[in-house]
């Protein structure tokens, strides 16, 4: 490590004095003006742990949901995963330390890691589509190049995308071409053999409308949407031409808000579905001939996909195990119906994809979604080899049913002071302040099928309150009380809580 040319190049992205950041839900998110020196040393971090994996790590510029002014950055691991929790400790360390401690602080994560410096690097490099990415994401080039590590930048990409070259370059194209042309066509032909298979005559023709929350899903969507041939036609809306990124519009906001976005049109029973800023959440929802709104969120994407799954799991015969993984945001109904109904067993984690992720691969078949539409199945290795094999090699119904399978497979990119605030059990017990969720406890017991938990949010300086009850008025009680307790007991600043916020 030439350490005199980081300290060089580090002063061209110096850290403000005292800001501390941390490496949250998924990875550092804050004001894009705040996050010059932390793109510059997750580069020379990617680079060290590239060397230490001997793979290709990737990095994402973006912050997703967040608005437009914010920015943010995560590390892609070598099979596509997100960050490994020890190294999101190193990232913190690395953010944080004060100018003349970068060089000292390297070293002791090059020595704590056992990462071999003579190693090569490499490291792919996306973002998205806000005014701050690129400047920013040429910041992360800075800090690869000055640790001598090679790169590819791939410019504007979603970031299921990046996670898909990340694990294309690492299993040496075996998952499929790190290109964004192999990305369409990989994915886009396991759908459309897919639908061949599993729709019935009369449903050939599909038109989904879709809220691109005025983000870079728009630009990649308009290209893949060639890719359908004609068994779906997709239109865009909020696709950046005139609104601005994630407002009034996108999946965070019609999962919170529970009402369509602004900037499409719905007739009845219409399929339409929203992306976030980063086109890695997606909700879906239709008006009835009511007009009535109806959301088919993470939960219940997970229930349906489950259900298409256990019925071809029974037709292939084979004993593998399916299992659902939730956080507590999901709603109560979708983990009693998936439990009780469909006899499916369920396990919650605390939010975040990665947590999700991780608890998915003890299955052969791990279904896993936030509520809010962060989500997808992952095959175990030998999943996959059974299901190929009696794709192959077995009887009709059998060999149907097994070839629908293989098709999800390749469907699936399978590649994921509020703090005084601390939670226990999947965070839906708090530990601190006392007191907290005793009240919690006594305000949940006054309503019917009612839940309630509180946490500090890893990716804004929020408290996040969830509530759910039997009715809309029920809830809405609930989560004002809920997040009165909080300021009381929290030591809540400013404003009280007003009601239906
Ligand atoms: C309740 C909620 O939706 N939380 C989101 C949000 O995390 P917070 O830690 O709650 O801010 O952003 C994460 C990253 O996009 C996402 O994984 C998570 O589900
Ligand atoms: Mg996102």
């Amino acid at each position: 490590m030439d350490l005199d040319a980081v300290t060089k190049q580090s002063v061209l992205h110096a850290k403000p004095d005292g800001l501390i950041l941390q490496y949250g839900t998924a990875g550092f998110r804050t004001k894009a003006e705040h996050l010059d020196h932390v793109m510059f040393r997750m580069g020379l971090l990617a680079v060290l742990r590239s060397k230490q994996t001997k793979s290709t790590i990737g990095v994402m510029v973006t912050a997703s949901h967040n608005p437009e002014e914010d920015n943010g950055v995560k590390l892609v691991d070598p099979l596509g995963e997100m960050l490994a929790a020890s190294w999101e400790e190193h990232a913190t360390c690395l953010a944080n330390a004060e100018e003349q401690h970068l060089p000292s602080v390297l070293v002791d994560i090059s020595e704590k890691a056992a990462v071999d410096l003579h190693q090569d690097a490499f490291v792919v490099i996306g973002r998205d589509t806000r005014p701050s990415s690129e400047k920013l994401a040429q910041s992360v080039i800075d800090g690869v190049t000055v640790l001598g590590g090679q790169f590819h930048d791939y410019g504007l990409l979603t970031t299921p995308q990046l996670h898909y070259m990340v694990f294309c370059r690492n299993s040496k194209g075996q998952y499929g071409k790190a290109t964004v042309e192999g990305y369409y066509q990989k994915l886009s032909s396991a759908f459309v053999e897919l639908t061949k298979q599993a729709f019935c005559t009369g449903d050939d023709h599909r038109t989904l409308k879709v809220d691109c929350a005025n983000g870079i899903g728009a630009l990649k969507l308009a290209e893949m949407k060639h890719y359908f041939s004609q068994g779906l036609s997709v239109q865009l809306f909020n696709d950046g031409t005139k609104g601005k990124l994630n407002h009034l519009c996108g999946a965070d906001f019609v999962k919170s808000h529970q009402k369509p976005p602004q900037g499409i049109e719905m007739k009845a029973n219409e399929s339409c579905c929203s992306f976030d800023g980063d086109a890695d959440r997606i909700v879906y929802y239709y008006h009835d001939a009511d007009g009535q709104f109806h959301l088919i969120d993470g939960d219940k994407i997970a229930t349906l996909i489950s259900s298409f799954l256990k019925e071809l799991l029974v037709e292939i015969g084979d004993g593998l195990s399916l299992g659902v993984v939730q956080t507590a945001y999901a709603n109560g109904s979708s983990t009693r119906y998936l439990e009780e109904v469909m006899k499916v067993p369920v396990y919650c984690t605390k939010t975040g994809v990665k947590h999700l992720h991780h608890k998915a691969q003890e299955f052969d078949i791990g279904v896993y979604f936030e509520a809010n539409g962060h989500g997808t199945v992952l095959f175990s290795k030998a999943a996959e080899t059974k299901i190929k094999q009696l794709a192959k090699e077995s009887e009709d119904e059998k060999r149907k049913a097994a070839k629908m399978l293989e098709n999800i497979i390749d469907l699936f990119n399978q590649v994921a002071d509020r703090q005084v605030i601390s939670t226990t059990d999947a965070e839906r017990q708090v530990v601190t302040p006392p007191g907290l969720q005793d009240a919690i406890n006594d305000l949940v017991k006054k309503y019917r099928l009612s839940r309630a938990f509180v946490r500090p949010s890893g990716t804004e300086d929020i408290v996040r309150v969830y509530a759910e009850a039997d009715s809309q008025e029920n809830t809405d009680s609930l989560a004002y009380e809920v997040s009165l307790a909080v300021f009381q007991l929290a030591g809540g600043i400013g404003e009280r809580p007003q009601r239906g916020f």
